[in-house]
C-alpha cells in the first residue's frame, strides 16, 4: 500500500516530543490505510527509500478531529516541508491509542522505534520490500 502527497505543516508538537513527523497532504484519501503505527518506506522527491515510523490516525492523546498520515524517519534530520513524500507500508506495529499522558506516548514511541528497527534487522537484504 504506498500513499503519496506533498509534506505539510501539523500541529508543530511533533519535534517537541522527539519524534518529528512530515504531516503527508494525502491526495488520494481512499489510499490511507487503516488507523494504526506502521514500519513504512520513506521516499522524498523521488529519492532513496528511508525506514520510518508512519502514524495513522487523529491523535486521540491530544482529543485531535481530523485524521493524519505522518511519518517519523529514521535516522534523519532534515527540512522535508513541500516535497513530495511517498510511503510505502511494510507492516504494521500495532494500532493508535489514547495515552494518558504525553511521557506515556513518548515512551511507547521509543518501543516503537526499537521495533522498528528489529523488523528493519530482520529483513535482511534481497528480502522483498
Ligand atoms: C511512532 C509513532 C507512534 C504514534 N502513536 C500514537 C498513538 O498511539 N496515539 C496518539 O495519540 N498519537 C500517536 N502518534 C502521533 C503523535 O501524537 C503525533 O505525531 C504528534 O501529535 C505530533 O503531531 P504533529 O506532527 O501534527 O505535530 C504517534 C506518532 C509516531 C511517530
Ligand atoms: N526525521 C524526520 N522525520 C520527519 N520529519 C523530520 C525529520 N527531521 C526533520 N523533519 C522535519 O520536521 C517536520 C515535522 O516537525 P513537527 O514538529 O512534527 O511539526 P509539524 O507537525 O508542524 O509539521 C517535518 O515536516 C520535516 O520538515
Amino acid at each position: 500500500m504506498t500513499i503519496k502527497g506533498p509534506v505539510v505543516t501539523g500541529a508543530g508538537r511533533g519535534r517537541d516530543l522527539g519524534f518529528p513527523t512530515a504531516n503527508i497532504g494525502v491526495e488520494d484519501e481512499a489510499s490511507i490505510p487503516a488507523d494504526g503505527v506502521y514500519l513504512a518506506w520513506f521516499a522524498l522527491d523521488g529519492g532513496p527509500d528511508r525506514a520510518a515510523l508512519l502514524s495513522v490516525g487523529t491523535n486521540p492523546t491530544f482529543d485531535g478531529d481530523r485524521r493524519t498520515a505522518e511519518a517519523y524517519v529514521l535516522d534523519v534530520d532534515e527540512d522535508m516541508y513541500s516535497r513530495h513524500a511517498q510511503v510505502r507500508i511494510v507492516t504494521l506495529i500495532r494500532g493508535q491509542i489514547k495515552f494518558d499522558s504525553i511521557d506515556a506516548l513518548i515512551t511507547q514511541m521509543q518501543a516503537d522505534e526499537r521495533r522498528g528497527r528489529e523488523l528493519l534487522a530482520g529483513l535482511g537484504d534481497g528480502e522483498p520490500r
